[in-house]
């Protein structure tokens, strides 16, 4: 696991080494220009010729200091000034003083296709509004010149916490970035400008006081160890009952990826409860699973109740429908199981008409929205809900007590307690019809298992994509289909060993 953070945490972090730790503010810029100045190298890029676009706050300050260390090495390495010489901040002054000591060249009309890198040191954290005017010919300059582009920290225009192009960004080759990944090279489309990403250590540690739950948490493979080991004396009882409510007329599909998920994440059992139009389909796809069913006119409580009573887990959602009937069924679960679920999909969307039903449930609650369903339950838009997001998903979370997944191409996954944890695995091959459901079951498989629904869901999140990855690998973008992604599970999940 590492951390991700935002631009305001950033300046805190920087603010606390400098103060209270007493390591001098030139200091960490000299580390910083130090690590960048190693990352220009073959087979990226070449030192033939170098430009520094260098801002007028420390950002401009770490490119200065790197034309001096270049230059002190005998590399061709010029500084062109953006800024306003009235802005320039304390740092800027010295290090400006100190490369003119050296005798670093400065150029005030640069010839943009005479360098082979490009360095951005144009704004980092420290962007706080729109790039307008020369900036944005400067930038739209570096982007139209044929050198390679190394940016400072975060690429020039891109916001910090939510990887928004502010106006214009320079697009770069790599982002050298420094203590912790900021949020904004997570997003997209910052995820997309930073090119490759190095994280530089420079001498910032996360306060020893802090709460790292204001932190963005980002699962990488060490987090698979969390996966409970399959003891060798198990049975499938051991393993964990699913009941999957799934799939109405026309939509047995949902039903079979969600369940053939479950499986495949370890769940013991699966039991199917679907419309009865579905019953030989689901069973000739996939007779591991045992199926219950109901009619068009009407859910059974003493059937439902038995096979609520069954299982250890319940997931409902995966091509559900929007039946109001299947409204009352819900309610009745949630007012009647205090075990572990999983919302999904349409059943999400029922509820977001009477949200007071998610109040009358006790049990550990996941629910897994797109940005659409998301959007409903916070009855806006999605384009209200991407600009106050996380926060809105953090809040949400926390009044309902349940662990919300909203699901995107950078997952977010938001604890009642506040923790935020922020996908980074999976591709755009993902976004294809039915490869929600099989979060769905794969989080429900989670569960099933024994994990805590605090755990379950972010590792789930993250082992669906490192699925969809293998799928990419093997099939490409275009031609993955979800059940390449159910596929994709096994060679993940071996891993645990
Ligand atoms: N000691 C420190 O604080 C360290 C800072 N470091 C560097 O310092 C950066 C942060 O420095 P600053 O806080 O000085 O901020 P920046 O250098 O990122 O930018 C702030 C400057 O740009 C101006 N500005 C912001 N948005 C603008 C816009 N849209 N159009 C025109 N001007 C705009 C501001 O008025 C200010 O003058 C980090 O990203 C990192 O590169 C590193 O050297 C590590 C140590
Ligand atoms: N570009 C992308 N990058 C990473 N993951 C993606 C991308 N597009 C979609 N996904 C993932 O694929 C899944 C799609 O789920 P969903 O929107 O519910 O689709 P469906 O309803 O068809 O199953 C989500 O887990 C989402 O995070
Ligand atoms: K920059």
């Amino acid at each position: 696991m590492h951390y991700a953070v935002t631009s305001e945490q950033m300046k805190a972090l920087d603010a606390h080494t400098i103060k209270d730790m007493g390591i001098p503010s030139l200091v960490l810029m000299e580390r910083a220009a130090l690590c960048t100045v190693e990352e220009i190298r073959e087979p990226l890029f070449s030192k033939e010729r170098i430009l520094l676009v260098c801002g007028s706050g420390n950002n401009g300050a770490d490119g200065v200091a790197m034309a001096r260390i270049l230059h002190n090495r005998g590399v061709t390495a010029e500084i062109f000034l953006v800024g306003n010489k009235d802005r320039w901040t304390e740092e800027m002054r010295i290090q400006i003083d100190i490369a003119k000591n050296y005798r670093v060249p400065f150029v005030n009309n640069p010839a943009w296709d005479e360098y082979t890198t490009i360095v951005d040191a144009i704004f980092g954290v420290g962007l706080s509004r729109k790039v307008s005017g020369r900036y944005n010919d400067v930038i739209t300059s570096i982007n139209a010149a044929s050198a390679r582009v190394i940016s400072v920290d975060i690429p020039s225009g891109i916001h910090g916490n939510t990887g928004e192009i502010m106006g214009t960004a320079v697009r770069a080759d790599k982002t050298v970035t420094f203590a912790f990944p900021k949020a904004g090279l997570y997003f997209y489309p910052g995820a997309e400008y930073a090119g490759e990403l190095a994280v530089a250590d420079i001498g910032i540690q996360m306060m020893e006081t802090g709460d790292t739950r204001k932190y963005y948490s980002c699962m990488d493979e060490r987090e698979l160890g969390l996966l409970p080991k399959r003891q060798p004396s198990g049975n499938k009882g051991d393993f964990g009952k699913v009941l999957m409510i799934a799939g109405t007329k026309g939509m047995s599909g949902a039903a079979f990826l969600a369940s053939n998920a479950c499986l495949a994440a370890g769940a013991g059992m699966v039991r199917i409860h679907t419309r009865e139009e579905n019953r030989i389909i689901l069973q000739t796809q996939l007779p591991e699973a045992m199926l219950s069913v109901y009619g068009e006119e009407d859910w059974n409580p003493r059937a439902v109740g038995e096979a609520v009573g069954w299982a250890d887990v319940i997931a409902i959602g995966p091509g559900i429908g929007k039946d109001p009937m299947l409204l009352d069924m819900i309610a009745w679960i949630l007012e009647n199981s205090r075990k572990p679920m999983v919302l999904d999909a349409d059943c999400l969307n029922l509820l977001s008409t009477q949200e007071e039903l998610l109040a009358k449930r006790s049990g550990p609650c996941v629910i897994t929205p797109h940005m659409g369903e998301m959007a409903r339950l916070l009855h806006t838009t999605v384009s209200a809900l991407k600009k106050e997001f996380p926060k809105n998903v953090q809040a949400y979370g926390r009044s309902k007590n349940l662990v919300c997944v909203c699901k995107d191409a950078r997952t977010v996954t938001c604890l009642p307690d506040g923790t935020c944890y922020l996908n980074l695995t999976g591709n755009e091959g993902m976004a294809t019809a039915g490869a929600g459901d099989v979060l769905t079951g794969v989080i429900a498989g989670l569960l099933a298992q024994g994990l805590p629904a605090e755990k379950a869901a972010p590792l789930g999140v993250y082992i669906h994509g490192r699925a969809g990855d293998i799928a990419k690998e093997k099939l490409g973008s275009y031609s993955m289909l979800a059940r390449d992604i159910i596929r994709g599970l096994a060679p993940i999940m071996r891993e645990r060993g």
